[in-house]
Formats: structure tokens, C-alpha cells, sequence
């Protein structure tokens, strides 16, 4: 099939390339000059293990080109599949301009047949609205389909999650225009729901937005087990060994971040407001998370004495999670925020992401960063962490307080080098 991708983001660079890699014929499409440049000479913007030798092996044999001239890469093809951001807005809402930018262009060069699908995460109601405003631009209806086909993917294992997705959704207001959407994946193993497009909208919504409720409860239940001395970590397994639960996603932390689940959250109580129902679950999810850091600050607090002016801390990991660049609504950046603004002098160290915080301090290495430090925090789920030399980390420390924001630390190691060990819903 003949593909045009347009935007070459997280999403629609995974998706151009993993499209390749399954034989149709992709082109990439992005406005962004710098990047576009970047790829044509073999650099990649992100970091997503695998993705470099899947762009470089699928562009060399032709299947994968990328193009800046947006309008120019989707006429000729007979698909164009939208993933581009849709941000929050003010409001909370998703904000669309971005979408609406891509519809603009298609609408300039639609010649023959389009079948527009709709990756981007987008509020209930898209696919009508992305028809109207078409049909406004004289666009005639037989010349157009707008399917709704969410994307599932984490970054870190994007390449995996396209590959062997667990399920494929494809919204379609008629079963053509869903079988063509299909025919993209028919290689694929996962399993396939098709739905109407409001239907395939909100399960994108409702999907993240349940991950992000099932993080605060496991959150917010680490608190109470911090109250009575009790461990998390026994309480989630033995909460998730009843399958209707499960394990996944009951791992406490300072809490979720990242380029989805904060803003799906969001749009998806604006998107439920805009139609009178209120969402107050949510509301209090998102509460729960963004007071999660301060946990943390109250943890230092209560080692330290009150934090003042000067307080030396080291902070471990900076992206929103592990295995990836990705600081969008990075909760290691929130606790450096809180921390700044009660006077503390931070050195932050992580793998892949590059100075971002004004005042902060950045260490070329892990054991850098705690030089001289009073507590260390670790916030970002790299594995590398797990790895150190905790005898190296206390010689090089001033104090002793190791406060493990993600629970996944050797306790018995870091306590035999010394060190005292904080973690959460831990006593
Ligand atoms: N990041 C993820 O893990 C993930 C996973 C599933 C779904 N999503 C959703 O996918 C969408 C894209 O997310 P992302 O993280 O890839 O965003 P991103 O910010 O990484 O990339 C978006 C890209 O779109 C480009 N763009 C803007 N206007 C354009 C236009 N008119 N034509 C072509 N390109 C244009 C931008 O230059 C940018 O490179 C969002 O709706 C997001 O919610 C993201
Ligand atoms: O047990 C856990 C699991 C995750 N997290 C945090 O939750 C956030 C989100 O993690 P994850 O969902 O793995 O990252 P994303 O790449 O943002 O992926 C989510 O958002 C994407 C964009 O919509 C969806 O496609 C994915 O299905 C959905 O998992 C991160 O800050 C993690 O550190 C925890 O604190 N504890």
C-alpha cells in the first residue's frame, strides 16, 4: 500500500517505519526542516531502542522516504495516516490545531480517493467533526473516509508494541473504509476491534485514563501503607494475583508522567464536561498524582530537617520514565521544580537526556551527581541504577539518605554500604 505519515514524532516515525518494515511503500512528512534533514542524513530524533536500524535498513531499500513538503508527500497516496500532537490546550482540553493543520493540507492536494486515518489521540467526536469540516472545504463525500485508529505504543518498547500489538481498534463509519485500514496490519497478530469512531476515540481515552487511575490507587494506597508500616510492594503482589486486577501497572512511584496519560486525563474530563457529565474519579486521579512528589519532599523533610537554601540533593533520572529522552511531564522534573523552590542545590544526572532545568546542576555520570551530596533521589526507572557501586555512591556522598522514588532499589545493598534507604509504602 501506498502510505503517507504525516508527522514524524514518537508516533508517526514508529509508525512510518514499522509500515516499511512490513513491505508497503511509506512516506514520512513533517514541517519541521531540522528534523526532516536530520533523517534524510540517517539521524534519529528520538531515542526508541531498535528504531535507528529499522529507519536506516527501511529507507536504504526506498521503502521509507521523508519529506518536509507536507502537502507535496500526501498527494499520490492513497492513505494519509495523521499523528501528529494534540497537546492540551488552556483548558485542559486537546488541542487540535495541529490535526486541523494536516486536514488543511490534504484538502489542497486530495485528488481521487483518501482515506484518512486518525492516529493522533483525539476527543470523542473527531471523525464527525473531521468529516464536516471537509465537506466545508467543498471536499465532496465520496472522496474521503475518516477512520478512527488509536495508537496503543509506549515509548521505550514502541517498536515492540507496533509489532505485536495486543489489539488493533479501527473505528469506521462503514466496513470498506475499515477492511482498507486493516490492510495496512493484516500482517499483524493482535487482535482486531472495529468499532464506530466515537467508540474507538473514547477506548484510547478510557484506556489511558484507567492506567492512570490504577497508578494514583496503588499511589495513594502507598501512603496508607507508609501510616501503618506497612510494605507496598507485598500489598500489590498479593492485590494483583487476583487476575481481574492484575500486576501490571501497581508499581508505586512519584508518580505519572509522560506525553499521554496526564494530558488523555485531562482532555478526557474537558471532553466529558463539554457534554454536562462530570468525571470527579478522574479529577481526584489527577489530584492524587500531582500531589505524589511531594511525598517525597516530605520524605527528605523528615531525614533532613526543614529543606533550606543550599541543601545539597542529587536526583537520579530526568525522562518522564525509563529507556527513553521523553521529559514531557516528567515527574522527575516536577520533584526538581518542588525542590528549587524550597532552596535546594540540585545535581541531576541521567543516560539520555540533556541539561533541561535552569539551576540545575548536571553530572556527566550517576556517581558525579551524588558528590558531596546530603540525599540522593532516585526518580527515573533506568536500569543502570540498579547497577551502582553503593559503597562508591557513600564515599562520594556528604550525608547518608537514599530516597528510592521508584522502589525498584536493593535495599540490603545500599544499607550494608552505610546508607539509609527511603522508599515509599515502605517501612
Ligand atoms: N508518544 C506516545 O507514546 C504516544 C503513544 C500513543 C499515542 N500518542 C498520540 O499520538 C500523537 C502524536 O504524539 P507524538 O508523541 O508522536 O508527538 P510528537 O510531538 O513527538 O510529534 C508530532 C510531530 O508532528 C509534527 N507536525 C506538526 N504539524 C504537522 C503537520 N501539519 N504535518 C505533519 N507533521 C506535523 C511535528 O513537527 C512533530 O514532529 C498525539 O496525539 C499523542 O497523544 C502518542
Ligand atoms: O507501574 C507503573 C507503571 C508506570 N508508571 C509510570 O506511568 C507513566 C506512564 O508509563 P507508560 O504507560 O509505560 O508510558 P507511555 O509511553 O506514556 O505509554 C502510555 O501512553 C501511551 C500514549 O497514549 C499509550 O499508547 C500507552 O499504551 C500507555 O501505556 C510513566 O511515568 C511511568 O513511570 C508507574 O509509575 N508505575
Amino acid at each position: 500500500m501506498n502510505i503517507c505519515v504525516a508527522g514524524a514524532g514518537y508516533v508517526g516515525l514508529t509508525t512510518a517505519a514499522v509500515l516499511a518494515e512490513l513491505g508497503h511503500s511509506v512516506c514520512c512528512a513533517d514541517p519541521d526542516k531540522h528534523k526532516i534533514k536530520g533523517l534524510n542524513g540517517g539521524v534519529i530524533p528520538i531515542q526508541e531502542p531498535g528504531l535507528p536500524e529499522m529507519v536506516q535498513r527501511n529507507s536504504v531499500c526506498g521503502r521509507l522516504r521523508f519529506f518536509h513538503d507536507v502537502p507535496a508527500a500526501i498527494a499520490g497516496n492513497d492513505i494519509l495516516i495523521i499523528a501528529v500532537g494534540t497537546p492540551p490546550s488552556e483548558d485542559g482540553r486537546a488541542d487540535m490545531t495541529y490535526v486541523k493543520s494536516v486536514l488543511d493540507m490534504a484538502a489542497g492536494v486530495m485528488n481521487g480517493h483518501l482515506t484518512i486515518v486518525m492516529k493522533s489521540t483525539v476527543p470523542p467526536g473527531t471523525g464527525d467533526w473531521a468529516d464536516a469540516y471537509l465537506l466545508e472545504k467543498g471536499i465532496g463525500a465520496q472522496e474521503f473516509d475518516v477512520v478512527s485508529n488509536p495508537e496503543f505504543l509506549r515509548e521505550g518498547t514502541a517498536l515492540y508494541d507496533s509489532l505485536h500489538p495486543e489489539r488493533i481498534v479501527i473505528g469506521a463509519a462503514h466496513e470498506g473504509a475499515a477492511e482498507k485500514v486493516y490492510g495496512m496490519y493484516d500482517r499483524l497478530e493482535g487482535e482486531v476491534v472495529r468499532t464506530g469512531r466515537r467508540e474507538a476515540e473514547l477506548i484510547k481515552y478510557g484506556s489511558n485514563s484507567f492506567l492512570a487511575t490504577k497508578l494514583s490507587f496503588i499511589n495513594e494506597l502507598s501512603r496508607v501503607c507508609d501510616a501503618y508500616g506497612a510494605d507496598i510492594t507485598q500489598v500489590a503482589i498479593g492485590i494483583g494475583l487476583d487476575s481481574r486486577i492484575g500486576h501490571k501497572f501497581l508499581g508505586p512511584g512519584i508518580g505519572y508522567g509522560g506525553s499521554c496519560l496526564p494530558k488523555d486525563v485531562s482532555a478526557l474530563i474537558g471532553a466529558a464536561a463539554a457534554k454536562g457529565v462530570e468525571m470527579p474519579l478522574l479529577g481526584a486521579a489527577a489530584g492524587v498524582n500531582a500531589s505524589q512528589p511531594d511525598i517525597y519532599v516530605s520524605k527528605l523533610e523528615a531525614e533532613l530537617g526543614e529543606l533550606k537554601d543550599g541543601t545539597r540533593i542529587a536526583v537520579w533520572g530526568a525522562a518522564f520514565k525509563e529507556d527513553t529522552d521523553d521529559i514531557r511531564s516528567s515527574q522527575a522534573i516536577v520533584l526538581m521544580e518542588r525542590l528549587q523552590e524550597r532552596g535546594c542545590a540540585i545535581t541531576a544526572y541521567d543516560p539520555v537526556v540533556a541539561p533541561v532545568l535552569p539551576g540545575v546542576a548536571w553530572a556527566g555520570s550517576a556517581l558525579d551527581a551524588v558528590q558531596g551530596a546530603e540525599a540522593l533521589v532516585l526518580a527515573t526507572g533506568w536500569s543502570q541504577f540498579k547497577f551502582i557501586d553503593w559503597k562508591e555512591v557513600k564515599a562520594r556522598m556528604s550525608g547518608t539518605i537514599v530516597v528510592d522514588g521508584r522502589n525498584m532499589l536493593n535495599r540490603k545493598l545500599i544499607e550494608e554500604a552505610g546508607l539509609r534507604y527511603v522508599g515509599v509504602g515502605r517501612p
